[in-house]
């Protein structure tokens, strides 16, 4: 049989242009005129809280919702990042949103932050846990502060917004929804056992928490990207963001608007009925791939000894 009609192996995406140059997101342009196939009221009247708004993910998922029709509401470290997402939605959609300046490590400014939102919307329909991250290391090397500020940022941080929410939802009788970002840690992630450890907690966490608190029409979900490029690869040395994409069989990054639409659609009524899952959006790095952020150990090469 003749080999003609086969095509030629598939070894990037043509729109990804050279799929070993790093690059560092979205910007703001891409995010404006980015398509979405949800209808554009989706989210009328609800409110959405989206922490680490300032950037990335958090900031996509914030233009989404708000262009679905969502009152908007950003939280996140530094100031500046949160106005530049706040004037971009002025600027694209004609909206204003609600953005206050918090660090989940503090329980109080968590407290304080849910507190403002209640009262300047009303109520609180989605909580997006976006914020978080860490640095890649070998585990044998963490120091202490490194891990615990790792722990306490993706771990207790996502924890006390979550346990702040759902207070309210249950003090003022109403339902509630939340999102959690994690990352896809399935196979364990190398040099990222700091933030694997972290994400598994609040795995776990969010499948109990979806059992204890269905009593009060809460739902708790988690989304578990792979390799998403934002400005979050600051993190990570070119020599490793040159492979990222080849941390899966698609041979590809993800971009932000992959994982907003997904948000967006645990947020709608569409998502009703899904409560306590993991929905994995890495074109099959949980299958094959890897990444060694912090350089692969001759062990792992091919020349290692293995
Ligand atoms: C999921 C994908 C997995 C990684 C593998 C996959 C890669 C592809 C997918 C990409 C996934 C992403 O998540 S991209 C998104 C990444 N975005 C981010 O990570 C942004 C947010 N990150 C952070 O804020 C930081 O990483 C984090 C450590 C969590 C918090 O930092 P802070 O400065 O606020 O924390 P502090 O309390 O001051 O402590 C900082 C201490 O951390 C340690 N530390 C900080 N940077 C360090 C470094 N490069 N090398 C060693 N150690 C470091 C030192 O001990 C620091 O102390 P001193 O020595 O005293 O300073
Ligand atoms: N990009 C990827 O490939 C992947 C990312 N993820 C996770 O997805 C989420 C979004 O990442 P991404 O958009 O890529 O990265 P970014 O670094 O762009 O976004 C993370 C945001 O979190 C905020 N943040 C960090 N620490 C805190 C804190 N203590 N309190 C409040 N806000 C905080 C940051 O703002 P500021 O520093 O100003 O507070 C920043 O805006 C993160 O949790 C990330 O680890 C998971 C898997 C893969």
């Amino acid at each position: 049989m003749s080999n003609s009609n086969v095509p030629p192996p598939k070894i990037f995406k043509p729109e990804d242009g050279d799929p070993g140059r790093p690059k560092r997101g979205m910007d703001e342009d891409a995010i404006k005129t980015q398509p979405t196939i949800f209808r554009e009221d989706l989210l009328e009247g609800k409110t959405v809280l989206i922490s680490g708004a300032g950037s990335g993910m958090g900031k996509a998922t914030a233009y989404l919702a708000a262009k679905l029709g969502a009152n908007v509401a950003i939280c996140g470290r530094t100031m500046e990042k949160l106005d530049s997402t706040v004037e971009m939605i002025r600027d694209g959609l004609g909206k204003e949103i609600l953005s206050v300046q918090t660090n989940i490590r503090s329980p109080e400014e968590v407290e304080d932050l849910i507190g403002t939102v209640h009262d300047h919307f009303g109520g609180l329909d989605t909580l997006v846990n976006n914020a978080g991250g860490q640095f890649p290391q070998d585990a044998i090397d963490f120091s202490r502060k490194g891990w615990l500020a790792v722990i306490d940022t993706n771990l207790n941080g996502t924890w006390w917004m979550m346990q702040e929410a759902a207070k309210r939802w249950r003090a003022d009788g109403k339902p509630g929804n939340i999102v959690n970002i994690v990352a896809n840690i399935e196979r364990g992630m190398p040099q990222a056992a700091h933030t694997c450890a972290a994400r598994a907690g609040v795995i776990y966490l969010s499948k109990t928490l979806a059992t204890e608190w269905a009593q009060w029409d809460v739902r708790v979900n988690c989304i578990g990207p792979g390799v998403i490029e934002t400005e979050g690869f600051r993190m990570y040395p070119e020599e490793a963001l040159k492979r990222f994409h080849k941390a899966n069989p698609m041979k590809m990054r993800g971009n932000a608007w992959d994982v907003a639409e997904m948000i967006a659609y645990l947020a709608s009524p569409a998502a009703r009925f899904i409560n306590g899952d993991l929905i994995i959006i890495d074109g099959g790095q949980a299958q094959w791939g890897v990444i060694w952020p912090a350089g692969m150990p001759d062990y792992f090469n091919e020349s290692g000894a293995a």
